[in-house]
C-alpha cells in the first residue's frame, strides 16, 4: 500500500463517520509494519466529551489486534489546510510512532502536509519520563 492508496483510504473512512453533532467527518488510515491497513473515522456521542478522533479509532484497533509496529498514517477531511490531528490524537500517536514515523495529512483539495511525528509534537511526554518504581 503506497501513500496515496493510504489517503484513499483515509478519504473513504469519512462516509463511515458518526458525527451528527459537529457534522465534521474525518477519515484515517494506519500502514503496519506487516503491511496490514486500520481504519478509522471519528465516533461521536451525545455525551461530547466521549466522542472519538478517526485517528485514535485507527490506532486503538491496531494495537486491540494486537499490532504496534506503525509504519505511517494518513488523516483526511473537508479543511481549508490538510487537517491537524488534535493534541490528544498527537499524544496517543506519540506513544507508538516513533520520531521519524511520517504522518500524511490532507483536504478534499487535494493538498497534502507529511509531517514527521517529532515535527507533530516535540518535546512529547513518554513512558521513559514516568519515575521507575
Ligand atoms: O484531527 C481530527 C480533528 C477532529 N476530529 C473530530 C473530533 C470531532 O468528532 C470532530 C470535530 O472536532 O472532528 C477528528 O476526528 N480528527
Ligand atoms: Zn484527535
Amino acid at each position: 500500500m503506497n501513500k496515496e492508496q493510504l489517503l484513499e483510504k483515509a478519504v473513504e473512512m469519512r462516509d463511515n463517520a458518526y458525527v451528527p453533532y459537529s457534522k465534521f467527518p474525518v477519515g484515517a488510515a494506519l500502514l503496519t509494519k506487516s503491511g496490514n491497513v486500520y481504519t478509522g473515522c471519528n465516533i461521536e456521542n451525545a455525551a461530547f466529551p466521549v466522542s472519538l478522533c478517526a485517528e485514535r479509532v485507527a490506532i486503538f484497533k491496531a494495537v486491540a489486534e494486537g499490532e504496534t509496529d506503525f509504519v505511517e498514517l494518513a488523516v483526511a477531511a473537508d479543511t481549508g489546510r490538510p487537517v491537524p490531528p488534535c493534541g490528544s490524537c498527537r499524544q496517543v500517536m506519540s506513544e507508538f510512532f516513533k520520531p521519524e514515523t511520517t504522518i500524511h495529512l490532507t483536504n478534499l483539495h487535494n493538498q497534502v502536509k507529511t509531517v514527521t511525528m517529532e515535527e507533530l509534537l516535540p518535546f512529547s511526554f513518554q513512558p521513559h519520563d514516568l519515575p521507575k518504581t
